[in-house]
């Protein structure tokens, strides 16, 4: 049995409808599923607001690459088209962590590197997970405290149907 934690994102199209596309397509291995939140734009900051939230999953003989693949498989039915680097998206998936799995592969680095400064991730995953570890930074809630949370505003009026 693995377990990964999984980030979901977009900021093109009908963005809550992209993120349900995503928890649909992994409904047969949810364990969790944190609330939407509204997020500034990091990375490139001159484009639209992000709607961002955390997946955790968990199966039987999926290994970190089945759940990359997975991801990606969900982007590309979204509609994504690669443009530009942290550019608007329909839909991102990034795999955060599996299980205890660290990899350097370039197609495929965990926990993912931008995780520690991005509240966007941190914030929905200690909603689903309180006592996360992220491993190489530690407790999730000492790394988020010493990063803040502004720019991500929780949205209760949308909801993921789970
Ligand atoms: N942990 C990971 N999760 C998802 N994709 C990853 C991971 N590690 C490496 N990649 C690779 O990153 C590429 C996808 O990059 P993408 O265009 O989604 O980057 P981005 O979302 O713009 O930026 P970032 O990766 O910083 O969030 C893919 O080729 C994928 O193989
Ligand atoms: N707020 C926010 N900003 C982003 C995001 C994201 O998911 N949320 N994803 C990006 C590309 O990976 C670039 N910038």
């Amino acid at each position: 049995m693995t377990r990964a934690v999984l980030s979901l994102g977009s900021n093109l199209g009908d963005r809550l409808a992209n993120l349900q596309l995503a928890v649909d397509g992994f409904r047969a291995e949810l364990v969790a599923v944190s609330p939407v939140y509204e997020t500034a734009p990091w990375g490139v900051t001159d484009q639209d607001d992000f709607l961002n939230a955390v997946l955790v999953v968990e199966a039987e003989g999926v290994d970190e690459w089945g759940w990359l693949r997975r991801g990606q498989r969900l982007e590309e039915e979204s509609g994504r088209v690669r443009v530009l680097r942290w550019g608007p998206r329909t839909l991102d998936v990034d795999v955060v962590t599996v299980d205890g799995v660290r990899s350097e592969h370039p197609d495929l680095v965990l926990p993912h590197p931008g995780t520690h400064e991005r509240a966007t991730v941190l914030v929905p995953w200690l909603d689903v997970e309180p006592e996360a570890v992220l491993p190489g930074h530690g407790p999730v809630r000492a790394v988020l405290a010493g990063l803040g949370t502004e720019g991500v505003h929780r949205r209760d009026d949308l909801r993921l149907e789970t």
